[in-house]
This record gives C-alpha cells, structure tokens and sequence, in this order.
C-alpha cells in the first residue's frame, strides 16, 4: 500500500521538479542519492527521481547515461535538473525490481520448480553481457556491477544501473552541469567511442620493500565453507537484524575507506587511494571503487592503472551467484575477501599473471602457499561443465585473460539447447513499490552493510609482528 507522500523530503523544495513531476514515494537510498518514484504531469509516465548527493557522482552518472542512451540493456535518462548549491535529480525511467530480488525470490524456492532454469539463467547472462558490451565499446567501465544495480523492467528487461562510479577512460569531450538552474533534456546521442580499452598497465610504484607486510593465510576448504554458511545464517548478528543485514559486501569502498580508517589503521601501507582527475580521461583511477564481493583482485591489491577488465571479474562474481543462488566471494574485509578468491582460484603469482607482482600493495599482503584450491567446481555443484567454464572464462587473475562481453556473447554455453527464454518468460519478482518500505526485511537483505573500517567486521584476528612487518590470521 502506498502511504501519502511525506512533504519533509527536500525534494519537494524543488520548484522546477515539482512543476513537472508528482513525488509519489521514496524507494531507495544509495550511498550519495535518494531515489522516488514519481508520475510525470504530462503524460502520467512513472519515473525515477534520482537525487544525487555527491557532485562527481551525479556528473559521472550523467556522463555515461548520456553516452549509452540508445542502449536497451542501459537505464535511460529522460532527463536532469541541475542548480547551483542543490543536488543533481537524474529522471530515471522507473525500474521495480533488480536481480538480487529474483535470486532471493528463486532462493526462496517460492518458484514452481524452484532456482532459475536454464533458460531463464541464459537470458538475464545475455542482457547483462549486452549492457556490459555497450559500455566497455564506449570504453566506459562501470566499476560497480553487482546484482542490486541491475534493475528490471516489469517486462523482463534488465538495465545496467547505478553508473555513479562510471568512468570513460578514453574522454569524448566532458561537459560540465549547467550552473544555473535548469533541467537538461537528454540530448542526441554521442558517437558511439569505440576503442579498444587500455591494456592494464600495473604501476610500476610497487609498494615500499621496508613497508610493513602483511601475510595473510588464506582460508582452508572447511573454513571458507564454514564462513560462508556463518554469514549466510546470520549468526554473528543481533536477532532483529538477521533477516534484514545479511551482510552482502555492498559496501562501496568509497563510502567506507576514510582517510581516518587509514590513520587509524596500523598497517598503513595496505591501502591506500588515488586521486582522480577528472580533466585527464586516462589519468590514474582510484583503486577504491565497487562492492567488495564483486571487486576484482588488482582493485584489492591497490591497482590504479585497471581498465574495463575489472567489470568483466564482477560479471564472473554475478554469473556464479545466477547459477548457485548464493554469492561467491562473501568477504568480510578486504583481506578476507582476497583470502577467499585465493582460496577457490589458488595464488596469485607470476605465472598465472606475470605483471602482478607489479601491484601496489602486492607485497604488502602476502598469503601462504595454497596446495589444494578449492576450485570453482566445488562453488557450483550441480552445475554443468560449458557453465562452469563460462565463470572460468571471467574469474582470470590475468585481467587480460578475462572473455570480453562480445565474446561471452558467442559462447556456446549462449547459443546451444537450451536457449535463453524470450524474456516474456522471465520470471519477475513483486514489484519494490509493493514492499513496504519500512520494512527491514523486505528492503535490507540484500543491501546496504555497513562498516567504517576494513578491519572491524572482521572477527577474530591473530597479529604477530614479524621480522618483515605484520603477520595477520585470522580464525
Ligand atoms: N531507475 C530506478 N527505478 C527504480 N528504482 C531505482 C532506480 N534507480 C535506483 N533505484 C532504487 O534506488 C536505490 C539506490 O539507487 P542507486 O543504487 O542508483 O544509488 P547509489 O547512491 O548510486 O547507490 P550505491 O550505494 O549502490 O552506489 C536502488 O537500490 C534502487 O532500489
């Protein structure tokens, strides 16, 4: 049921907005936004309002909604307002629902034949990879895929979303927001950038050889298994947040690396951030980008040259969650979610990615040696050959050994029996507006978790000095 809209939001301050639109409720809430469902005057079209509360966010979200306008797996941008002083609303076609909902609805088992069938598994992956392949031709990398930004229409059509952390790395010619108030009306579409994207060119600032180290072991097969079934039962939480704060990593780096987390932190060499300029198209990026579940290993390593590869681990991260319904790599910390990857894929070393011992914080975090990995068999029992090796294609630590989204596109697993679904076949789950939502239950569960340091979440941690810097297990 839809309560009357409350008049305290500040959205309702905007003249120029409520002129045209209607604020209907509020839906949600990211780390810089609020978003509404409202109901356009003219025309009676419900529509997202986004407002964004963070100036490069909203710039970059604009930027790139501009630049894949015509893409039918991309959120489209009806239009925006900017003023000086106020938070850019982005209007936002209006989206229900996500792809976190319908694995949680086909976790649930409240589907007939309970999970996904094949070709329902089959045809979110390919518009997913479509979305995906829009971008990376634009050479514009998301930096933030994860279940929760793929938003779906009530017809079955999933849409990138959420491109607040986007960036173009080769720069079509940025624009800047207009400074007086105004809306912008989308406008023709860019010429499609196509080019190919940056090799990943590990920095050469390796980190500080008298820095101090830390060794991290990762977790045996028992462990990491028994970890994960802690986290997903809930365990460690309090009763009333069981339910409601399954912690699913979606915690943006950027909304918790602090520079206070990183004074307080005695091992100040382990992470560290780049500035980004926004004026230099390839200048270096900030390592601190996406959701820890989905970030790829050079980004928890402390990559600031990465390219659009980084996007290609979450989609591996996203494609194994379709296919066991349960996340991958649930890390509780960085380092926790670099022991895990290490644990299922075995070490990163030079010989199945020769550049890596170029990264930042490469010899910062070291982890003992890893004889029997896991292996993502094991990740995904039940699951078929072609399938597994689809995810394999993506969970590369050579970022360049990852398949590209085009390439994906033409696997077999795609193009042979089964066949993905015409997406009128998609199951979708009920619609957000249906929720309440000041229900925990409903609107928690697969969102935000939060923590204010890398450490905190952790659980218990065993420090030993060492002669080389710090030993870290963690148990
Ligand atoms: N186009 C849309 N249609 C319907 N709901 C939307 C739309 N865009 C966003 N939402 C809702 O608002 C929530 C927050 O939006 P979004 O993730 O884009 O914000 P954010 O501040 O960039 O988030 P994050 O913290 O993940 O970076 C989403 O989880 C979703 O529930």
């Amino acid at each position: 049921m839809d309560l009357p809209p409350s008049k305290s939001w500040s959205i309702h301050t905007r003249r120029e907005i409520i002129s045209k639109y209607q604020i209907l409720d509020h839906v949600g809430s990211g780390a810089y936004s609020d978003v509404y469902r409202a109901r356009r005057l003219s025309d009676n079209l419900t529509v997202a309002l986004k407002e964004v509360h963070d100036y490069q966010s909203a710039f970059r979200e604009i930027e790139a909604l501009q630049t894949l306008q015509n893409c039918p797996n991309v959120v489209v941008l009806h239009e925006y307002f900017s003023a000086e002083d106020e938070d850019a609303v982005l209007v936002l076609e209006y989206l229900p629902t996500d792809l976190s909902d319908v694995i949680r609805e086909a976790k649930r088992g409240e589907w007939k034949d309970q999970g996904l069938r094949t070709g329902e598994i089959k045809r979110w992956m390919v518009q997913i990879l479509c979305g995906v392949d829009a971008c990376h031709r634009n050479s514009i990398v998301h930096r933030d895929l994860k279940p929760t930004n793929l938003l779906i229409s009530a017809d079955g059509v999933l849409k990138l979303a959420d491109f607040g952390q986007a960036r173009i790395l080769l720069a079509p010619g940025y624009f800047a927001i207009g400074e007086n108030s105004q809306s912008h009306e989308q406008r023709s579409p860019n010429d499609a950038i196509v080019a190919n994207p940056p090799e990943t060119n590990p920095s050469t600032d390796s980190a500080d050889d008298e820095g101090q180290v830390i060794q991290a072991e990762p977790l045996r097969k028992e462990e990491a298994r028994g970890l994960s079934d802690e986290l997903r039962e809930g365990d460690f939480l309090d009763e009333g947040d069981k339910e409601s704060n399954i912690p699913d990593g979606d915690v943006s780096c950027l909304a918790t690396c602090t520079a206070s987390d990183m004074e307080e932190d005695p091992f100040k060499n382990y992470a560290y951030e780049a500035e980004e300029d926004e004026n230099e198209g390839l200048g270096p990026l900030t390592s601190c980008v996406g959701t820890r579940w989905f970030r790829a290993p050079e980004l928890l390593y402390g990559s600031t040259t990465y390219g659009t590869e980084i996007d290609l681990w979450s989609l591996g991260c996203i494609f194994a969650e379709l296919l066991s319904l349960e996340p991958l790599f649930p890390g509780t910390s960085d380092i926790d979610q670099l022991g895990r990857i290490i644990s299922v894929l075995g070490n990163l070393s030079k010989e199945v990615w020769p550049g890596c011992r170029e990264l930042p914080d490469y010899k910062t975090i070291s982890f003992g040696e890893v004889e029997n990995p896991i292996g993502l068999e094991s990740c995904l029992p039940n699951r078929s050959t072609d399938e597994i090796l689809l995810v394999k294609k993506l969970l590369c630590f050579h970022p360049a050994n990852r398949a590209t989204a085009m390439e994906l596109l033409q696997d077999k697993y795609l193009t042979e029996e089964p066949l993905p679904v015409p997406t009128s076949e998609l199951r979708i789950p009920s619609k957000h507006s249906d929720q309440d939502e000041g229900s925990p239950v409903e609107w928690g569960d697969y969102r935000a978790f939060d923590s204010d340091s890398d450490f905190d979440d952790f659980g218990p941690v065993d420090v030993t000095k060492t002669n080389e810097g710090f030993s870290i297990r963690f148990s």
